[in-house]
């Protein structure tokens, strides 16, 4: 955020430090473990695993050897790397942590404060209305317009595997459900040998809103068993938070600039912005490549963006 004086500057500072320390009340009362994240990361690493990240965006710094590493651009990866290699049977971790990340942006180095959440080890079928509800405390604390949208890889992850395509087609149909492009959608696909599941995804990014109403759309198209596994993950968290939000709906075309994803995604929007201002989801197979699957879910506040809606607000 740019300020014309320092007057202004300081007010801004103020509400940050505010608003950090309010989120961490909140979650170190809930039982979380803080923790400070490191933020350099290996860039071939970090690239392996988030292959859909721009990797013109990712900072890059030399260590000693010569080896590049990169200003962090995503907390929750170095969590993963830093603390599944020594994970013991049985363990389990509930932690937050207050971190920035850093991307080019074109101008510059844009660099991002967050407060992240993560519960590591635990999977039961509270964990993840645990987090949902943390989420939606958090948010909702500062704005009563908020909006939940909850997604599930596995239902698009089930369309991709019935649609064995091949790297260039999987990347540009990502990208065209990424930026919701239907109409190029439709084209691109048009375009591909026809495969039944194609039905459901030239309908996929009408599939959004209440469970019943994406219920109902649903009717008649393909489904295969990791897409009714995504559903049945959905209807669970519908089950339970039914009548007690009206403020969640669900998107089953929803993609995340980040791969790992692999069960639940989230995202968090405050009326007065159209960006995120929480985000995340569940990454079990994520934690697969040091040789356990351990499940894993998380999420993160925005702070920036949270700040900049909230000062807007009172500019008003
Ligand atoms: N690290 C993710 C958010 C997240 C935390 N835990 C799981 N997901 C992001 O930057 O979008």
């Amino acid at each position: 955020m740019k300020f014309l004086n320092i007057e202004d500057e300081m007010k801004y500072f103020q509400k940050m430090f505010v608003l950090r320390r309010e989120i961490e009340d909140f979650l170190f009362e809930e039982g979380y473990i803080n923790i400070e994240p490191s933020i350099f990361e290996g860039y071939d690493e970090f690239i392996e695993i988030n292959s859909r990240i721009n990797k013109k965006s990712t900072v890059k710094v030399l260590d000693n050897n010569s080896e590049i590493l990169i200003l962090t651009p995503d907390i929750t990866t170095g969590i993963v790397n830093k603390f599944l290699p020594r994970w013991e049977y049985g363990q389990k971790l509930k932690i937050f942590y207050y971190g920035k990340t850093y991307k080019h942006n074109g101008t510059g180095i844009k660099e991002n404060r967050e407060m992240g959440v993560e519960i590591i080890g635990e999977k039961n079928s509270n964990t993840d209305q645990y987090i949902l509800s943390a989420a939606r405390r958090i948010i909702s604390r500062y704005s009563d317009e908020y909006l939940l949208e909850i997604g599930n890889s596995k239902f698009l992850k089930g369309i991709m595997q019935s649609c064995s395509f091949n790297k260039e087609n999987y990347d540009n149909v990502m990208e065209l459900l990424y930026s919701k492009n239907r109409q190029e959608l439709k084209e691109y696909l048009s375009g591909l040998p026809f495969r039944d599941v194609m039905s459901t995804l030239l309908n996929i990014l009408d599939l959004e809103g209440t469970f019943d109403e994406i219920m109902e759309q649903l009717d008649g198209l393909y489904l295969n068993d990791l897409m009714k596994q995504g559903i049945e993950e959905l209807r669970q968290i519908d089950n339970e938070m039914k009548n007690t939000d009206h403020r969640v709906s669900y998107d089953l075309s929803m993609v995340s600039e980040l791969s790992y994803y692999d069960g639940i995604i989230l995202r968090g929007y405050i009326k007065g912005s159209n960006k995120e201002i929480i985000r995340g989801g569940r990454y079990d197979s994520f934690t697969k490549q040091y040789g356990q699957n351990i499940p894993a879910i998380g999420f993160k506040v925005e702070l920036d963006e949270l700040i900049k809606v909230l000062y807007k607000e009172e500019q008003k």
